[in-house]
């Protein structure tokens, strides 16, 4: 099966700046460039600007994910991961950028594949406000209920059933 491709047009807001670029045939993401030079400290974050605003057609949109590489390496992710580009955005697109690591800054340069722009097709529903919802497998059982491996060192969160409802 091959995969459909999708017109999306873009307009260089600064004509520096790279195109989005799929490094390989079959890859999810386009890597998506900053446009200035920028400095996290550790802990700090910033909008960084890629110089690229787009027209996704409508049913479409895009979602700027952290690169992974970057992220394990220096510990650079992006706050609101993945940001929503909405199909009817003219603006610039931008990147929230978060130094995660709690020792190093990092230094960024213009030109730099800091994210990727993951474009998908999303529906559009309508809410519609029941009496009752049906019944599940699941139910409402959520947030480990199905448990989990990680050691916790932490103090426990949960509240215990007298404090619920509080
Ligand atoms: O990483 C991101 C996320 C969003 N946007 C732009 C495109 C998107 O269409 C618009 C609004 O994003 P969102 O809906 O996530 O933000 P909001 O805080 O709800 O703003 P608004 O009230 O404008 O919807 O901001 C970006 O450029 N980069
Ligand atoms: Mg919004």
């Amino acid at each position: 099966m091959t995969s459909q491709s999708i017109e999306v047009g873009f307009v260089r807001l600064d004509p520096g700046v790279p195109l989005p670029r799929y490094a390989h045939h079959g890859d999810a993401g386009a890597d998506l460039a900053i446009a200035e030079d920028c400095e996290l400290a550790p802990g700090e974050r910033k909008v960084v600007g890629t110089g690229l605003a787009l027209v996704l057609p409508d049913g479409w949109a895009g979602f700027v994910h952290p690169r992974s590489g970057l992220a394990a390496r220096s510990g650079l992710t992006i706050v609101n991961a993945p940001g929503t580009i909405d199909s009817g955005y003219r603006g610039e697109v931008k990147i929230c950028l978060l130094n995660t690591d709690r020792h190093t800054p990092i230094r960024l340069s213009r030109g730099d594949l800091v994210a990727q722009l993951v474009v998908q097709r999303v529906d559009a529903v309508s809410f519609v406000e029941l009496d009752a919802l049906p019944d599940s497998d699941r139910g409402a059982g959520g947030y480990g209920s199905t448990g989990g491996v990680a050691q916790w060192l932490g103090q426990s969160t949960q509240r215990t059933e007298t404090e619920v409802g509080k």
